[in-house]
């Protein structure tokens, strides 16, 4: 045996012992999460009890990113853990998360780094459909895309809430990576048609200007149904990322397409509970103010007062009448924070209506 040989053996041996503590201590860290969720069932015996406490992961995940003495990085151990967390969990009950579908989207991808792989992920057709599987109780939490940094806004998630009881209860941001798709079946023949979501049009305006300027661009439900379509259809192509491409068996002629190379989607998860404080959260909520001169800067004068970060300001058209408004704001802190009680009765005091979506813990992953 080469010295290198005898070296790559005893590594392997010493990995294999390390495997073998891991093991035991993630299957010891198993029986504390059961043990944990047995508590809880003593403590409220007859109730529905939540397990999953999405302040206490926060909490956790962030802890593991600061104290991670790498050499991987703290998203890396972060994304481990999650996965430990998610399974622990599921020991109990896994819940049901509903997304907007179909499978193979964003969102799916976003539920999946929010809650983990060992969540049963529940496609829905639309974004109110995702509301009322959540309001219904069908489904434990429920995930929608609320905004893209290249293209502003997904106004009709805003809406919902507007009529939803639905409580705000985490964030998540995803990296949007576009991709050319075409099907290895169809071999080279050209391309005459290109499907996509109109979100994922709008991400990769430029690009398609400059490349593949002329092709007829088909909008569809979907970037998984643009990349159904692209795999059965000769002569298309789809704009999708890459669980959708992996999904329809197909192949890359372009790769990472989007105009601007930081595109991010935020997504929401809504409950039905209000979360905890965690340490580290946002609230949003949404205003209506009387239509008068300077109603926008009584309203946001308390939060510059008061020393809290706006992090969004949105307009949106009041379903009870033209020209009437109603503001969705975001800002740093949690409504059982002193200074945030202060501003939103100071708020409440001027506004037709103040409703309260929630505090969540600010995206850890
Ligand atoms: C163990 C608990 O319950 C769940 C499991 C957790 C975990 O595996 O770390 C964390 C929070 C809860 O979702 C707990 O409440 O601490």
């Amino acid at each position: 045996m080469s010295d290198e040989q005898v070296r790559l053996g005893e590594l392997r041996d010493e990995i294999d012992q390390i495997d073998q503590k891991i093991m035991e201590l993630i299957s010891a860290r198993a029986a504390c999460a059961q043990e944990v969720a047995h508590v809880k069932m003593t403590a409220n015996p007859g109730q529905d009890v939540f397990f999953y406490r999405p302040e206490r992961e926060a909490q956790v995940l962030r802890r593991i990113k600061e104290q991670n003495p790498g050499p991987l990085s703290g998203e890396e151990m972060a994304r481990l853990f999650r996965e430990i967390m998610s399974a622990c969990l599921a020991l109990e009950k896994p819940m049901h998360i509903a997304f907007l579908g179909p499978i193979g989207t964003f969102t799916q991808a976003a539920a999946l780094k929010h809650f983990g792989h060992s969540v049963v992920s529940v496609p829905l057709p639309a974004i109110d459909a995702v509301f009322r599987e959540v309001e219904s109780g069908a489904a434990h939490y429920g995930v929608v895309p609320v905004e893209n940094s290249t293209e502003g806004m997904i106004n009709h998630t805003l809406d919902m809430f507007m009529s939803s009881p639905l409580k705000i209860c985490g964030e998540v941001q995803l990296r949007i990576h576009h991709h050319l798709l075409v099907s290895p079946k169809h071999g080279d023949q050209e391309i005459t048609r290109i499907y996509s979501h109109q979100q994922s049009f709008a991400q990769c305006r430029q690009w398609l200007d400059t490349h593949r300027y002329g092709i007829e661009r088909v909008t569809v439900s979907s970037n998984a149904e643009a990349a159904r379509r692209a795999a059965e259809e000769p002569g298309t192509a789809a704009i999708a990322g890459d669980m959708a491409a992996e999904l329809y068996g197909l192949q890359k002629l372009a790769n990472s397409i989007e105009d601007r190379p930081d595109n991010t989607t935020r997504f929401l998860i809504i409950g039905r509970e209000e979360v905890p404080a965690s340490g580290h959260d946002k609230s949003s909520i949404l205003v209506s103010m009387r239509n008068k001169p300077g109603a926008l800067y009584q309203l946001l004068e308390p939060f510059h007062r008061h020393g809290l970060s706006l992090t969004r300001i949105e307009t949106r058209p009041s379903p009870s009448g033209t020209w009437a408004y109603v503001f969705y704001i975001d800002f740093e802190g949690h409504m059982e924070d002193e200074q945030v009680r202060k501003v939103l009765a100071e708020v409440d005091e001027e506004a037709v209506e103040l409703k309260r979506l929630g505090s969540y813990p600010i995206g850890v992953l």
